[in-house]
């Protein structure tokens, strides 16, 4: 379904070319001030239309609050958030309505909705929805005062230099993946559970969340597959359990170390790329060669870094409402 959390559940909503995408989150604590300018920083990063390798789709992105907002304050109530689509251009899904683009979900959202899905813009697949997951981040990161999260861009195409990266998918006229890195520090030790609800699982689940993810790895990751125990195990050096190295990324047995949370995700590259592709159409019956038209991210990794730590925010907010929770029931 289209929520997730158990203290700050947050269900999301909308199109990408219906009249607005939205989030509600329930469970945020009542009394945490908040206004439009809180989500002027966040907002702005993610927007697209910026910076070269973004698409030039452009949206206010302005927050409607909508309800469990009063006098600047959240009111403990569900807290709904809209933001209007007032910038698409339909006509150009329109016409390639047939042809499922590869890589996009116009394929299995047909196969799925038997064809009353709101395919203009990828519908509810789109990484247009991503903007309601910051707004979350935005409310989540109120409550983690004391956490920092930092997301950066590790690579473009294997290229540590960014407009390298980008300038080889310009240069091929086609679309490009990239590795985005996250960092989270001042977690308390003790957050999460050994089995399901592991802290690498449910970051997983909000990673995987946003549209183009395709890969996570927590620490070393796949590298600890050619380590030695005796090298990958982070020496404990005192009482609060700070360790020389982190190679465990901030997780053991699924629980927070109270070291530094660091996690990478890869990006794949964007589906609607300008080069020519086949795939099948659906009125002649054939495989036919096309190019997607429009406007799109030639690089959508350049977009994740806010997103990411939104989700990441999402989940270290819920999993510290537990935690406080948990602490009351026991006092
Ligand atoms: C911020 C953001 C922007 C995106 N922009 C585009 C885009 O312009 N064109 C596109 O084809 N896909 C874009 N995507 C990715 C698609 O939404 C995604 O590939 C599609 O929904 C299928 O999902 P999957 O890649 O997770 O399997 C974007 C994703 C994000 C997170
Ligand atoms: C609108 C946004 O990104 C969109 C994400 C997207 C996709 O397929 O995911 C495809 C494009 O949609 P459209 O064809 O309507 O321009 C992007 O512009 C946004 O991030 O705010």
């Amino acid at each position: 379904m289209n929520s997730f959390g158990r203290f700050f559940k947050v269900s999301i909503f909308g199109e990408s070319h219906g009249p607005s995408v939205g989030i509600t989150i329930d469970g945020v604590p009542a009394g945490l001030p908040l206004q439009e300018e809180d989500f002027t920083v966040d907002i702005e990063r993610r927007k697209g239309g910026q910076q070269k390798g973004t698409t030039p789709r452009k949206e206010d992105d302005i927050p409607i609050f909508v309800t469990g907002i009063y006098n600047n304050k959240t009111t403990g109530a569900p807290l709904t958030i809209l933001f209007e689509n007032k910038n698409t251009r339909s006509g150009d899904y329109e016409k390639q309505r047939a042809v499922p683009r590869p890589g996009h979900a116009d394929f299995v959202a047909h196969q799925k909705f038997g064809g009353f899905e709101d395919f203009r813009g990828g519908g509810h697949f789109s990484g247009r929805l991503t903007v309601c997951l910051v707004a979350a981040g935005v409310v989540a990161k109120k409550i983690l005062s004391s956490i920092s999260i930092e997301a950066s861009i590790l690579e473009i195409g294997g290229e540590k230099d960014i407009e390298a990266g980008l300038q080889k998918a310009i240069n091929a006229k086609d679309s490009i993946g990239g590795i985005v890195e996250c960092r989270a520090t001042g977690l308390p030790a003790g957050l999460g559970e050994p089995f399901f609800d592991s802290v690498e699982s449910l970051i997983s689940h909000a990673a995987f969340s946003i549209p183009a993810i395709k890969g996570i790895e927590f620490g070393a990751g796949f590298a600890a597959a050619h380590m030695f125990g005796s090298v990958h195990n982070d020496a404990i050096i005192n009482e609060r359990g700070d360790t020389r190295t982190n190679y465990a990324g901030g997780i053991i047995g699924g629980i927070s170390t109270g070291n530094e949370l660091v996690f990478r995700v890869a990006v794949k590259p964007t589906s609607s790329t300008p080069k020519e592709q086949e795939s099948w159409n659906w009125e002649t019956k054939s495989v036919e060669t096309f190019s997607v038209k429009g406007r799109h991210d030639l690089c959508i990794a350049l977009r994740v870094p806010p997103v990411l730590e939104a989700v990441t925010a999402m989940v270290l907010a819920d999993l510290m409402l537990i935690e406080h929770r948990t602490l009351r029931v026991l006092e």
